[in-house]
């Protein structure tokens, strides 16, 4: 080739995404909702929105919609397996999102892996059952969460009737006993559990509360409720968020508050939609929480960490 190269217009932008700084990178090992409001797309999509590269090893294949779940079909475990090693191998993901295991063998399973340590920074949502009321988890999988898994992890994520399962209790009545009970849940050896979507009735109509258990003491998190229909997938969305801010580089306790900014966020986006005939997802991806590129983590994810009263 001779002379200078013709330049095509944008040539420029292409060069400079090209030396775009290497995402940090988190892995899920969850189910697939083919519906796309929960899982593994939740994840992806959610890690994207959040500039995390997200590697995936599926557990499960769901048959699932806005209106339910209609069909689980678990992957074999050496499979689930040889997706987790090969990621682990190649991509050295710096946190590890866990979701919907299903199998009680493959939990077990995932817990040898966590105890050899070879799961960085281990963030687990114990999925059980979907919003809709159908079983994600077979018989034997909550023990082994509770005994096995949930002791390596620095983050757990169960909403108000996870926790109570996990326990074997009956779920919260109030936010004091849902305090107890993360506190009872962080008993078991997790480093931070925050219990998720209590629902406290005021005057105005009602608040969602999270309540966040650490070795410094508890937490609670107070914000009304964003009104809905399209709220399939935000405890997916949640963990997996707390996971791509653990993988930016905050503290547990800073990536659940930013967590719980982004899922707000996505809920209030996703309001007015139509998606499907039953609780549509939420907006993962039409955030704009990390525009402009500068200062991505500053507002208006954060905020000052409260026990009682958090932001609306
Ligand atoms: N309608 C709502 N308004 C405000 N916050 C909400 C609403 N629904 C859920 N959240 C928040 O979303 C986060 C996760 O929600 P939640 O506890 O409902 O998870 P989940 O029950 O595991 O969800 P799912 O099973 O649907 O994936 C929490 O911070 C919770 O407070
Ligand atoms: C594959 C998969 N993982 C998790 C959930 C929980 O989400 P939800 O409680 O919103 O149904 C789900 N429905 N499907």
């Amino acid at each position: 080739m001779t002379g200078r190269q013709h330049t095509p217009p944008g040539a420029g932008a292409a060069r400079q995404a090209e030396h775009a700084p290497t995402p940090p990178v988190a892995l899920t090992i969850a189910g697939s909702d083919s519906g796309g409001g929960a899982g593994i797309q939740a994840d992806l999509a959610t890690f994207a929105a959040l500039g995390v590269h997200g590697a995936s090893a599926v557990t499960a294949v769901t048959v699932q919609d806005t209106t339910g779940v209609h069909g689980v079909h678990a992957l074999p475990v050496d499979v689930v397996l040889a997706q987790v090693d090969c990621v682990l191998a190649d991509l050295a993901p710096t946190v590890v999102k866990v979701g919907m295991l299903g199998e009680a063998c493959l939990t077990l399973a995932v817990a040898r892996l966590a105890a050899a340590g070879r799961l960085p920074r281990l963030v687990v949502d114990p999925v059980l059952v979907s919003t809709s009321g159908h079983s994600l988890a077979a018989d034997g999988v909550t023990q082994a969460l509770r005994d096995h898994l949930l002791p390596h992890a620095v983050l757990v994520t169960p909403n108000t009737d996870e926790a109570a399962a996990l326990l074997d209790v009956g779920p919260a009545r109030s936010v004091d006993e849902q305090a107890d009970q993360a506190q009872a849940l962080r008993a078991l050896g997790a480093t931070t559990v925050v219990v998720t979507g209590g629902t406290v009735r005021t005057a105005a109509g009602a608040d969602r509360v999270d309540v966040l258990a650490e070795a410094a003491g508890t937490h609670v998190f107070r914000s009304s409720e964003i009104a809905t229909d399209n709220d399939h997938g935000t405890g997916c969305t949640f963990a997996s968020a707390a996971a791509a801010f653990l993988a930016r580089g905050e503290s547990t306790r800073d990536a659940v508050l930013s967590a719980r900014g982004f899922v707000r966020h996505a809920l209030r986006t996703s309001a007015g939609w139509r998606l499907g005939a039953g609780r549509g997802p939420v907006a993962h991806t039409r955030t704009t929480f990390l525009d402009p590129p500068a200062s991505p983590l500053t507002s208006p994810l954060t905020s000052p960490l409260t026990s009682q009263g958090a932001p609306r």
